[in-house]
């Protein structure tokens, strides 16, 4: 068992098991429906209802025929790779801070542990407009662009092109979740307008102590829902909702993972729910994955939606600032905090 700082050791109860279950992995769906003109109404209702259960039992799926080119993908990998291969400083010339959430991190924290990786955050709208402080009464906001490391070159392009395949394919989700949820089909689109979303390239380099450390600990995502790039050599666990147990998701070659983050399960009324998920890492190997977080404008007021709550089923969750809410859950990514980090379950009625 090799040494590590012990910011990066994980609490007994949260290290990773040796055995972890892979006999049974999360849904697989084909999105094929999605690509005929004709939309033939028997695949799509299949589809819808596919998905809706993925959403209600799994939290995550795995989507394959999704239409985003696989060109695209390996573009955006490979210069993700020369990025982190490049000396530390060099890296760090990009480094995100405090006011801007938008660069290179080796010191990210999630619940307070150390992650064993590191990561280039970008985002996808220019500017993008987000407050300028967690303070409920600070009012100001900020505009910010992406900074872009001088190597490698390519790596700006390789993102734009991406960045918009998965805004395609985000709608494309967004509108299969709202049927699913029987809403009207472009029911949630109008709080894309002034998006927030980000892609992460996340890189998880080889840990000699890989029983005691995650490259990314237990988390759920805060935003609507993520898209996820993972390689060849797995690492991520998805907690399994009927019995709590950590499932390995095991790689499928030009498949990407979905799941739905907390406002999905605030706008549906706790129907569907944010799974929890975390990333192993190896002794030998690195690994590679790719989110792109979808998530709405800084100003979207947060809560159950109208249609999906009545008397019978009253909302479950009081209104909040999905842009102070962001805010807030930075700054337990910068520093370790004597506090639990933000979560929608402090805004249950
Ligand atoms: O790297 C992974 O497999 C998981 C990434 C993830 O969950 C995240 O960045 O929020
Ligand atoms: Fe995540």
């Amino acid at each position: 068992m090799g040494e590590v700082d012990p910011d990066f050791v994980q609490a007994v109860e949260h290290r990773p098991k040796p055995h972890t279950i892979e006999a049974e992995n999360i849904p697989l769906i084909d999105l094929s429906p999605l690509k005929s003109s004709s939309d033939s109404n028997n695949s799509l209702a299949g589809l819808v209802s596919e998905i809706g259960y993925a959403c209600e039992n799994w939290g995550f799926f795995q989507v394959i025929n999704h239409g985003v080119p696989l060109e695209c993908r390996e573009k955006i990998e490979s210069a993700s790779r020369k990025f982190f291969a490049l000396p530390r400083e060099q890296k760090r010339k990009v480094r995100r801070d405090e006011v801007n959430p938008y660069g290179f991190s080796d010191t990210e924290y999630t619940k307070n542990v150390r992650d064993w990786k590191e990561i280039l955050d970008i985002t996808v709208q220019i500017p993008t407009t987000i407050p300028f402080s967690h303070e409920p009464d600070d009012k100001r906001l900020i505009q910010l662009i992406n900074q872009w490391p001088e190597d490698p070159p390519e790596l700006r392009d390789a993102y734009e092109e991406y960045a918009k395949e998965m805004e395609k394919l985000g709608f494309k989700l967004l509108e299969m979740i709202a049927l699913s949820l029987g809403l009207k089909r472009d029911r949630l689109q109008g709080f894309f307008e002034d998006q927030t979303s980000r892609i992460r390239l996340n890189y998880y380099p080889p840990c000699p102590a890989p029983d005691l450390t995650l490259g990314l600990g237990r988390h759920k995502d805060g935003g609507v829902l993520t898209i996820l790039a993972q390689d060849d050599i797995g690492g991520l666990q998805v907690k399994r909702k009927s019995d709590g147990e950590w499932i390995f998701v095991k790689p499928i070659h030009n498949a990407y993972i979905i799941n739905i983050g907390d406002i999905i399960q605030v706008w549906s009324n706790d129907k569907y729910e944010s799974v929890e998920h975390r990333a192993m890492v190896n002794s030998e190997k690195a690994r590679f994955s790719i989110p792109f977080f979808f998530n709405p404008a800084h100003y979207t007021w947060v809560e159950p939606l109208e249609e999906l709550t009545n008397d019978q089923n009253k909302p479950k969750y009081k209104v909040y600032n999905w842009g102070k809410f962001r805010a807030t859950r930075n700054q337990g990514n910068f520093k370790k905090l004597a506090v639990e980090n933000i979560q929608i379950s402090w805004f249950k009625t």
